[in-house]
């Protein structure tokens, strides 16, 4: 059965294929190489640019931007805030991805910097959100010790107060702008045994937003986890192991991207994504 939020989201997927997106990415060394394949398959394109004598006229042309803070280092934070500032100036939405949050110091005092430039959307794993909010926080380097739900109330406290939205990863994905919650349930957990999975999947949102309103930034972001956690259920069918669903989910996305060109392809889709609004908010 579809709802109007299965609806929405197909449609926004195939806005991202009638637009093809450009996606301005600044991420880190680890997840350079499968973050651009994802957004190949996903019908966008990417664009690692990060370079301080750059960035603000790569913003122009992008049609959205991510950053992330993975193998962080102050000349990259530099390029990081004047790309934010650009593209709030010029009107382009921006994703934040705060890896390793509540790791280091250093880390969590730039991820919050960050935050203070107005991200359209941020997100994290659990311990990341509830570092970021100032709540007591275990993090194993970039990985979480936490499950979403714990980092609901932070994520919602992160959303009110900063104006964006914010998406909490894991075995449910939740995704609030301070009041309504979104539970996506796609996905595997071997996804957690592929580096950068998430970090992609913010890269995502990124082109999810460059082809949705303002008002559209809620569920365009649990559409982009949902169409990602999807195709990686597909990937995994096949697969042997995180090598083999790491190719699997790239081969799937580009079959999903197809599959919106088609009545059975949206048929598809319709019964795959599975978005909800949490009943308990
Ligand atoms: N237990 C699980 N079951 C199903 N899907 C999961 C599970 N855990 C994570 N995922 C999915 O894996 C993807 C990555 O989420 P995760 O929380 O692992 O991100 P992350 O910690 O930021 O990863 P990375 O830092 O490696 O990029 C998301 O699409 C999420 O929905
Ligand atoms: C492993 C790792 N270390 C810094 S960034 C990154 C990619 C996953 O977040
Ligand atoms: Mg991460």
């Amino acid at each position: 059965m579809s709802s109007d939020m299965q609806r929405d989201a197909l449609d926004l997927w195939q806005r991202v294929q009638q637009r093809g997106p450009l996606v301005q990415c600044i991420t880190n060394y680890v997840s350079m190489d499968i973050m651009a394949n994802v957004l190949l398959a996903a019908g966008m394109s990417p664009a690692m640019a990060h370079s301080l004598d750059e960035v603000e006229e790569f913003v122009r042309i992008a049609s959205a931007l991510l950053i992330n803070m993975g193998t962080l280092s102050s000349d990259w934070v530099a390029s990081k805030k004047l790309a934010a500032k650009e593209a709030v100036a010029v009107g382009k939405p921006w994703v934040l991805d705060p890896v390793g949050c509540g790791a280091t110091s250093y880390r969590t005092a730039a991820c919050v910097a960050m935050l203070r430039q107005r991200p359209a959307v941020v997100r994290g794993n659990a311990s990341e959100i509830l570092a970021l909010a100032g709540a007591a926080a275990d993090i194993k380097g970039v990985d979480s010790t936490a499950a979403s739900h714990e980092a609901l109330d932070a994520a919602k406290q992160l959303a009110a107060a900063n104006k964006c939205v914010v998406a909490v990863s894991g075995a449910v994905d939740l995704v609030t702008d301070g009041s309504t919650v979104l539970e996506v349930h796609n996905g595997v957990a071997m996804l957690t045994k592929i580096t950068a999975a998430g970090c992609s999947v913010t890269a995502l949102i990124a082109g999810f937003l460059a082809v949705a309103q303002p008002h559209e930034t809620l569920l365009a972001t649990a559409a982009a986890m949902a169409v990602f956690g999807y195709a990686a259920e597909l990937g995994a069918a096949g697969a042997a192991g995180p090598g083999s669903l790491r190719v699997g989910l790239l081969d799937s996305l580009h079959q999903l991207a197809g599959a919106a060109g088609s009545k059975e392809g949206r048929q598809q889709l319709l019964q795959g994504l599975k978005i909800t609004k949490r009943s308990c908010q």
